[in-house]
């Protein structure tokens, strides 16, 4: 007998409609609203999505043995909306650098932090000292967060390990996370994230371990899906990140990068748009020659407002780029130096406030876009019969309310597969 769950009545439903492509212009501010609008998930997968009066009729037509075994959420007074869904996140590794925040305050820089061998090696140095099982405990907590912040999918990247052996461990847990947790996990591998101590002052030996052994380990394991490179002056220069991504695309990997975040004119929007890479992460010093690219490789920009105010910086140019037609989606970049947060609703107040995104650019950019830029359009990122099961419920009368009331989480119920998980605010279970 099918287990259903009936979502009823919400007083605005987010449909958010998929198909044809990330939404670009002003399409992204198509959300496919349905007032007094309903839910009906069976056995995980959604069913039925529209009025409230259609799902009566839906209801109408199922057997009286199946209606018994019916869930009903009353969704009078909230928002419903597909699972939120962060596509860009660092989200397993051990530690803190609470330190570096009160540097940066007093004006260091955070890639002459790196330089000095903290940042990302001093998160590196205490992912390689933790036990694999203590990463994974971890980060569960990290995603039970992200559960309470109304996600549901979360792209994880390594890239703390910076050895095949660790690189490997973090990509592990990653799996593992996705095995053990409610939150669907994407893996992406990111041993391209910084030069390690052993390599200093030889990068290319660094960049030949990560085409010759890690990247094909990491293929023949299957343990990632997206490879991601950290594209920055001091890092890792065009050409040493064009031959690890080209490796990674002949290994079947599909490809993201961290582009124009801290140096300007440095290319790496160019680059992604050029090896057609699915998203251009940070952007915060894009050019407009990489804006143009962008638009039309059709390569989405994932902006990341938090870690620009975090750095202090000027964030992206997300109206640039929305008005150039480059989808956009959103998200938290959770990591230890530049984004120690789990809240995607911060992030999507953040993207409004500083980045003058519209409250419906921000959820198009949180939910079908995001859906696109971790390769899950069809099955994520809209409320749509035949797609999972992943709603979130927020208490507020419109859509709009979610962005005014910055800084609160607004995040009731969370669905996930069709079992509620997170229920007035709280796990379940
Ligand atoms: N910029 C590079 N990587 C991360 C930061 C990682 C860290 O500082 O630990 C980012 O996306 O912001
Ligand atoms: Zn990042």
């Amino acid at each position: 007998m099918a287990k259903l769950t009936y979502i009823k009545q919400a007083s605005q439903l987010l449909c958010m409609d998929g198909g044809r492509g990330p939404r670009k212009g002003r399409e992204m501010s198509r959300l496919g609203v349905i007032a007094d609008g309903s839910v009906i998930i069976e056995d995980g997968v959604i069913a039925f999505c529209g009025s409230d009066t259609l799902a009566e009729l839906f209801m109408g037509s199922i057997s009286k043995e199946a209606l018994e075994k019916v869930e009903v959420i009353d969704a009078r007074g909230m928002v419903a909306a597909p699972g939120l869904i962060d596509s860009h996140t660092h989200a397993v590794y051990a530690g803190s650098r609470e330190n570096e925040l009160e540097m940066r305050l007093h004006g260091a820089k955070y890639l002459d932090i790196l330089k000095q061998g903290g940042g990302i090696l001093s998160t590196a140095r205490q992912t390689r000292a933790a036990a694999e099982e203590a990463l994974v405990t971890e980060a569960k907590s990290r995603l039970d967060r992200y559960l309470l912040h109304g996600v549901t999918t979360v792209e994880v990247k390594s890239g703390y390990g910076l050895t095949v052996e660790d690189e490997l461990k973090q990509l592990r847990a990653i799996r593992s996370l996705d095995r053990n947790h409610h939150v669907d996990v994407i893996s992406t591998f990111m041993g391209a994230h910084a030069i390690p101590p052993e390599y200093a002052g030889r990068p290319d030996d660094y960049v030949k371990l990560v085409i010759e052994e890690m990247l094909p380990t990491v293929a023949s394991l299957g343990l990632a899906e997206f490879c991601d490179v950290f594209c920055e002056q001091g890092v890792f220069d065009i050409s040493q990140t064009a031959r690890i991504q080209e490796a990674a695309t002949a290994l079947g990997l599909k490809l993201k990068l961290h582009a124009d975040e801290i140096a300007e004119g440095f290319g790496g929007a160019e680059l992604a748009a050029a090896l057609r890479s699915v998203s251009a992460d940070h952007l915060l010093k894009v050019s407009h020659t990489g804006i143009e690219a962008l638009a039309s490789s059709g390569t989405i920009a994932v902006l990341l407002p938090g870690t620009a105010l975090f750095l202090m910086e000027t964030p992206a140019p997300a109206r640039a780029l929305i008005e150039a037609g480059v989808p956009v989606a959103l998200a938290t970049d959770c990591n230890p130096g530049t984004s120690p947060t789990c809240s995607l609703p911060f992030v999507m107040n953040a993207a409004c406030l500083t980045m003058r995104m519209t409250p419906a650019e921000v959820l198009t950019a949180c939910t079908i876009n995001a859906a696109y830029a971790v390769g899950r359009a069809s099955s994520i990122g809209s409320l749509e019969a035949g797609k999972k099961g992943d709603v979130v419920l927020f208490k507020a009368d419109n859509y709009k309310q979610l962005q005014y009331y910055y800084g609160m989480n607004l995040v009731d119920t969370v669905i996930k597969n069709g079992e509620v998980v997170v229920k007035g605010g709280m796990l379940v279970g």
